[in-house]
């Protein structure tokens, strides 16, 4: 059993244009210790598939369909008391806005400890041990003196370095980060990452990350899962999405993966308006900007399905690569025809990998 399975998750939002469906029956799922990227560009609904999963969704919006399962327990069934309880214990969030997430007129250490009490019992001498711990964990210099600063005192890079200090509080099994580092300046982006990529190594903690950079997801995921308005379009191994993407739509993404230490948190653009998602495409959604696009592409909703035996999707096996397109269903007549030039960019500090480039031929 995975830590978290994600079963036709699907979420609406009414509004005055119709009923948005950000969400449209997703499933995944995420093993214990794991890292995975879940990438797309904005409007895809990679945020909203991540408040849901805390049950965060408030009104124009709500959770129509699906299962979330942490740990066994169903989610959507869970009382209130106990969907407080897992937040503060099981399950963590890092958000993009770190400013926000801290209170402006207590001592940033005061929230750690506020978070560590909340989690456990202990004595407010350990609460403030185990504080200045974890701002020592996250990298802040001179914790101790450090716990009696209020936020504002703090930069953004060591702000957030205290939201994830509190969200690691309660030692979480899963920690969810939605766009952790945008906004934040390059190098400071550099060392939250490291710091993200420290955890996953060191710790059983398993992580979501959402962002729409694909040069972070290669730096720190072990798996990625592509969504295109509301949908998972592809699904791999992390490597194996890099060098031998299967959906026209991350062909689409990958030919532009902004550099880590470049404007990094610059969109990687495909050609083309993105879906509606009040009256989303027919058949294929990306249908509409696909340059491999053939008149059952508009007919034929492609299922996600394993990209070399046109089995269905395995959920339960971690390594396979599937996709959502009719090549994979033996619908398409012409076939993909692209090439895919793998460039290897680091940011030269936490990696020593040379630059290369490597051709490949066009995947079978
Ligand atoms: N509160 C809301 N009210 C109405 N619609 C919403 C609301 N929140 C999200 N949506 C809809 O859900 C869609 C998905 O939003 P979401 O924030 O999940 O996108 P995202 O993939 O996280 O994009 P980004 O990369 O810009 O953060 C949006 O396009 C929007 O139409
Ligand atoms: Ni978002």
């Amino acid at each position: 059993m995975a830590l978290l399975e994600v079963e036709d998750l699907t979420v609406q939002f009414y509004t005055d244009d119709g009923v948005v469906r950000a969400v449209d029956g997703i499933s995944y799922e995420i093993r214990a210790g794991e890292t995975v990227g879940l990438v797309g560009e904005s409007g895809a609904g990679k945020s909203v598939a991540s408040l849901a999963l805390l049950r965060l969704i408030r009104s124009p919006g709500e959770i129509v369909g699906g299962q979330i399962r942490f740990d066994g327990r169903n989610l959507l069934e869970c009382t209130d008391r106990e969907l407080r309880d897992l937040r503060g214990n099981d399950i963590a969030m890092v958000f993009q806005d770190a400013d926000a997430a801290l209170n402006p007129v207590y001592t940033v250490g005061e929230q750690i400890a506020e978070a560590v009490r909340a989690h456990g019992d202990v004595t407010d001498a350990e609460a403030r041990d185990r504080a200045i711990a974890l701002l020592e964990r996250v990298g802040i210099p001179e914790p101790a003196t450090r716990y009696a600063d209020y936020p504002h005192e703090f930069s953004g890079g060591m702000q957030q370095r205290v939201v994830i200090a509190m969200a690691l509080a309660c030692d979480p099994a899963l920690l969810v980060c939605d766009e952790p580092t945008t906004g934040l300046d390059v190098t400071v982006q550099a060392g939250i990452l490291e710091l993200l990529a420290e955890l996953a190594r060191e710790s059983d903690t398993a992580i979501q990350l959402v962002t729409h950079d694909l040069g972070i997801v290669a730096e720190l995921c072990d798996r990625v899962l592509v969504q295109y308005a509301g949908e998972i379009v592809e699904r791999a191994p992390v490597e194996e999405l890099y060098y031998d993407p299967k959906h026209p739509y991350t062909v689409g993404l990958l030919a532009s993966i902004p550099r880590l230490g470049a404007d990094s948190d610059r969109l990687a653009t495909v050609p083309g308006p993105t879906p509606s998602l009040v009256d989303p495409p027919t058949g294929c959604r990306f249908h509409p900007r696909c340059p491999y696009a053939e008149p059952a592409c508009a007919r034929r909703h492609p299922p996600l399905v394993e990209t070399d035996s046109e089995t269905p999707a395995a959920d339960d096996d971690p390594g396979a690569h599937l996709a959502a397109c009719l090549e994979y269903t033996g619908d398409l007549e012409d076939g993909l025809d692209y090439e895919v030039l793998v460039r290897n960019e680091t940011d030269g500090e936490s990696h020593e990998r040379e630059r290369e480039r490597t051709e490949r031929g066009e995947p079978e």
